[in-house]
């Protein structure tokens, strides 16, 4: 027979759809069109319809019996007598079902999304098309956070921390994320679904015994723990206000660190605890005590013997660090001071008597955690080196036996042109119109001219020195030059900074008003907003003098939305610059530019604004090949699996 080739190499890995050999036979008759949606946790939905109804002769529109129950059943034949009937659409397969006779092969080369349904004879099964890869060993997992979304977030840890759980309870693993019950007014509806669970515990720091209190809330196979106590509760943001960082961080980050060890111990989750077999994910430093107490204040016990401990490191510009004299605070052995020490070089003192001696807990668990992880590949060789290891570069270099990067994935559920909430339109890599049209209700929204033909740039970030937005402050009278519109949009009430600087704001002011056409910015918080900018703009630009991995351009790519980025970290890892000229015809999916300056950031915004302009196949060929690129948490979770393995092969850190 005419059988046209297998196509399951073409899918994602875990779609895998075969034909009966009957059924092969009868393959030129039996021509569906399916689209295959990706959702999270790699599993797909395939819409199926039939393509051509009328060139099916009638008598063979008969397809052979479901060979797996439960399978989409086959519409009716059609009355002997009757003329041949338009054939019925097939309905919406739902997730996993699949038509049973029918071969899955793809057309789209680098695409997933459009394939033809065909039948061949070499196949003979129907896989399983919504097999969820599982994890080779299963484990107790207990990732530790001071954010995780959609509860609580502040930027991409937040984000990092409500998806990879997920994907590692979809593999089999049992998982808790211990976090905050942060009350601020605002976002309590957040925890509404939270029950408090009738434990709680004193801890023995800072000069008292504080109780603190755990509330649970069991969704997408995750139990997510939440400790209570009065210092989570207070206006402002997670870590900060506008006056600047709390002061009494340190002690709120405590807290969560020991009850977090606590937890696994004595909550009964749907009916067990989780034990002392565990693999804690500790991430950045509010979770940074952990490992420390693990080893110091268990271990010499008899207690979490068989545990171990990674430490995932999203941003080493933030280290916790305070004076020396907090540490009996902490409720450590003093024999463990050495493990969080931390002098100050002599050009960071504060004045000539000032020794710089301090605490530093992300130190304490880069020495004691069991394995490290950057965010990316690019990442974690820019922390062993002095540029790019925030002090901790030596320590880092010595632990590099234990140090590995893996690049964040996307939720997307979340993240998802198809189907995102936040959009006024919805589009997909075989239909962008929508995506033509959220960029002129963006225009509207901004009140700048409704024009196609202008190349739309984006900024979403935080008002950090590492975003890079001095950079963009200073190419902005060159830019405005330009036949360009570009939208700024800027995340207010940071941390580390302190207030949302008020001479930026004026700055931006005094930009809009210079250029009514051509720009605009905003600052405030809103997932919203971010998802229509996403959508809407042409490029996103990222000139962050450092980014450990970096999710709006993974968020831009799959968006169809360009990014222009600084070749640093993992956006180097992520961003591959265009080749018009490349083996496979033309390559990458953006520009990475490097040495950061103004003139080469310029230079990458011109030659994207002018193949936007001048040369629209390319620009699509990029947008499609961003949009086809698998950033789903998958594959970052079976990496993870990985190093867990590692971890429990050593020994735990002990003293
Ligand atoms: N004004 C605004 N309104 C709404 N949402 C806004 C916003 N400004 C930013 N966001 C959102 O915040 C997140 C920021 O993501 P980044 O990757 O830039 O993370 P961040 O630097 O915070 O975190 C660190 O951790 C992450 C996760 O590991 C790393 O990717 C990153 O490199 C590292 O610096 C995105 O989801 C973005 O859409």
């Amino acid at each position: 027979m005419a059988a046209t080739g297998v196509g399951a190499g073409c899918l994602a890995p875990s779609v895998r759809l075969r034909a009966d050999p009957a059924t092969a036979a009868r393959a030129s008759a039996c021509v569906v069109r399916a689209r295959l949606r990706r959702l999270a946790r790699g599993r797909y939905v395939a819409e199926l319809s039939r393509e051509g109804p009328a060139a099916r002769p009638a008598q063979q529109q008969q397809l052979a019996p479901p060979l797996v129950p439960g399978f989409l059943a086959p519409p009716p034949p059609a009355p002997a007598q009757s003329p041949a009937p338009t054939q019925p659409p097939l309905p919406d397969a739902g997730v996993g079902e699949l038509a049973p006779d029918l071969l899955l092969e793809g057309i789209a080369e680098d695409s997933i999304d459009s394939i033809i349904v065909a039948a061949s004879e070499q196949d003979s099964e129907i896989m399983d098309a919504n097999e969820q890869p599982q994890a080779k060993v299963t484990r107790s997992i207990v990732f530790v956070t001071g954010e995780a979304a959609p509860y609580a977030k502040s930027g991409g840890l937040g984000d990092v921390c409500g998806s990879l759980p997920i994907a590692l309870a979809a593999r089999g693993h049992r998982v808790m994320v211990v976090m905050p019950r942060y009350l601020n007014g605002s976002s309590d509806k957040n925890y509404a679904k939270a029950l408090y669970t009738g434990k709680h515990i004193k801890i023995p720091c800072f000069g008292g015994s504080h109780e603190v209190t755990f509330f649970h809330e069991y969704r997408d196979n995750v139990d997510w723990v939440f400790v209570d106590h009065p210092s989570y509760h207070r206006p402002g943001s997670l870590y900060g206000d506008n006056f600047g960082a709390f002061g009494d961080n340190q002690f709120r980050y405590t807290l969560l660190c020991y009850a977090a060890c606590e937890a696994p111990l004595i909550l009964e989750l749907g009916g067990y605890i989780y034990g002392q077999n565990c693999m804690f994910v500790v991430n950045d430093w509010h979770a940074s005590l952990v490992p420390v107490l693990l080893a110091a204040k268990y271990r010499p016990y008899g207690v979490y013997r068989d545990s171990r401990s990674t430490l995932v490191i999203h941003n080493l510009a933030h280290q916790g660090v305070e004076p020396a004299s907090t540490y009996p605070d902490l409720g450590l052995p003093p024999e463990w001071y050495g493990a969080l020490e931390w002098v100050f070089p002599e050009w960071a003192r504060r004045h000539a008597l000032d020794k710089g001696e301090a605490v530093n807990f992300l130190k304490g668990a880069v020495v004691t955690a069991d394995r490290i992880v950057t965010v990316s590949q690019g990442y974690s060789w820019e922390v062993t080196t002095a540029e790019g290891g925030q002090g901790l570069n030596e320590l880092l270099s010595s632990r590099k036996s234990v140090l590995n990067g893996i690049v964040n994935g996307i939720d997307i559920n979340d993240w998802n042109p198809t189907t995102d909430k936040c959009l006024p339109h919805h589009y997909s890599v075989d239909d962008l119109s929508g995506k033509a049209k959220c960029k002129a209700e963006l225009q509207k929204e901004l009140g700048l001219p409704v024009r196609e033909d202008v190349p739309l740039i984006g900024f979403i970030g935080r008002l950090d020195y590492q975003k890079g937005i001095d950079l963009i402050k200073m190419a902005i009278p060159e830019l405005m030059r330009e036949d360009v519109q570009f939208w700024f949009l800027l995340l207010f009430l940071q941390v580390m900074l302190g207030s949302g600087d008020p001479i930026f704001e004026g700055w931006m002011r005094s930009t809009e008003s210079s250029y009514k056409d051509k720009f605009r910015g905003w600052v405030g918080f809103s997932v919203p907003v971010s998802h229509r900018i996403t959508a809407g703009c042409d490029i996103l630009l990222m000139p962050s003098r450092f980014e450990p991995c970096g999710l709006n351009q993974l968020y831009a790519m799959q968006y169809g939305t360009v990014p222009v980025v600084h070749g640093t970290g993992g956006l180097r890892d992520t961003v591959e610059t265009f080749n018009p000229f490349g083996a496979k015809g033309e390559e990458g999916t953006g520009w990475a530019f490097s040495p950061l300056t103004v003139d080469k950031m310029l230079w990458a915004l011109r030659t994207a604004m002018s193949t936007f302009r001048e040369h629209k196949p390319s620009w699509e060929g990029l947008m499609k090949r961003g949009m086809t690129k698998d950033h789903t948490w998958d594959h970052a979770a079976e990496q993870y699996e990985q190093i867990f393995e590692w971890a429990f092969v050593d020994q735990p850190y002990v003293m």
